[in-house]
């Protein structure tokens, strides 16, 4: 599967956030979205998933244009930055609720194993990050976008969802953003830069020194 997002133009008020975006993204490969503190990674994402409605965008999927939002094909899961599990819910029945076997989880994840009947808000702000990356990640979408899936992880925890992305992506297209760059460039095949309103394809580490978006010297 191909999925393409072209052409968008978002504006808050009159003030224009993107412009000049093209983005490819294909099934079995990770594709990354770097750039500064609000350069507008997030709408993209939320643009990709229909969830925020700019002045133009184009989406194709596998070059034929989405006429409805992504959301509503469901083909696609988001992982927003906030949390999306309601409180209140039980562990172990967060898994069952997603269709995911608890046994599978905590082979991944066995400190998890004493937590199976807490409460979903009781957990730690890393350990929520976990479950619900996890949850998207593992659900039979073929479209994951995933909104700084690493923030509040530990590098242990990091690494471990960084495997499961790249079990995952075999048959996904994977699409994430996050600022822990050095995960992002290990963990992606394809990266692009957000600046300015527009995307640039990395083609080699060091245009993200040189497009100013890494110190001289960050990448060697
Ligand atoms: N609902 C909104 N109304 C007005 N301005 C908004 C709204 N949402 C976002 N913005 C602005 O649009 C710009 C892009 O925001 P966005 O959250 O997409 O950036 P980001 O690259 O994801 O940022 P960060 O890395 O800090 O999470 C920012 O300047 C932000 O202040």
């Amino acid at each position: 599967m191909k999925f393409e997002l072209d052409n968008v133009e978002l504006y808050f008020k009159k003030k224009r956030i993107l412009s000049g975006i093209y983005l490819k993204a294909e099934s079995g490969l990770v594709t990354s979205i770097l750039g500064a503190n609000g350069c507008g990674k997030s709408s993209l994402l939320r643009i990709a998933f229909g969830d925020l409605k700019p002045k133009y965008k184009l989406i194709r999927i596998n070059g034929k244009p989405l006429l409805k939002p992504l959301y509503k094909t469901g083909y696609a899961k988001f992982l927003p930055q906030y949390n999306f599990i309601p409180n209140g819910m039980k562990l172990s029945f967060v898994l069952k609720a997603y269709d995911l076997s608890w046994e599978k989880f905590i082979k991944n994840f066995d400190e998890f194993e004493i937590l199976k009947n807490s409460k979903i808000n009781n957990l730690s702000g890393g350990q929520r990050r976990i479950i619900e990356t996890y949850i998207i990640l593992k659900s039979k979408s073929k479209i994951v976008l995933l909104d700084e899936p690493f923030s509040h992880m530990s590098p242990l925890q990091v690494e471990r969802i960084k495997k499961l992305i790249n079990e995952e992506k075999k048959d996904k297209i994977v699409i994430l953003t996050d600022h822990m760059y050095k995960h992002i460039i290990d963990v992606s095949d394809s990266i692009y830069l957000l600046k300015n309103g527009a995307t640039m394809q990395i083609k080699k580490l060091t245009d993200l020194e040189d497009y100013k978006y890494l110190n001289e010297g960050s990448i060697s």
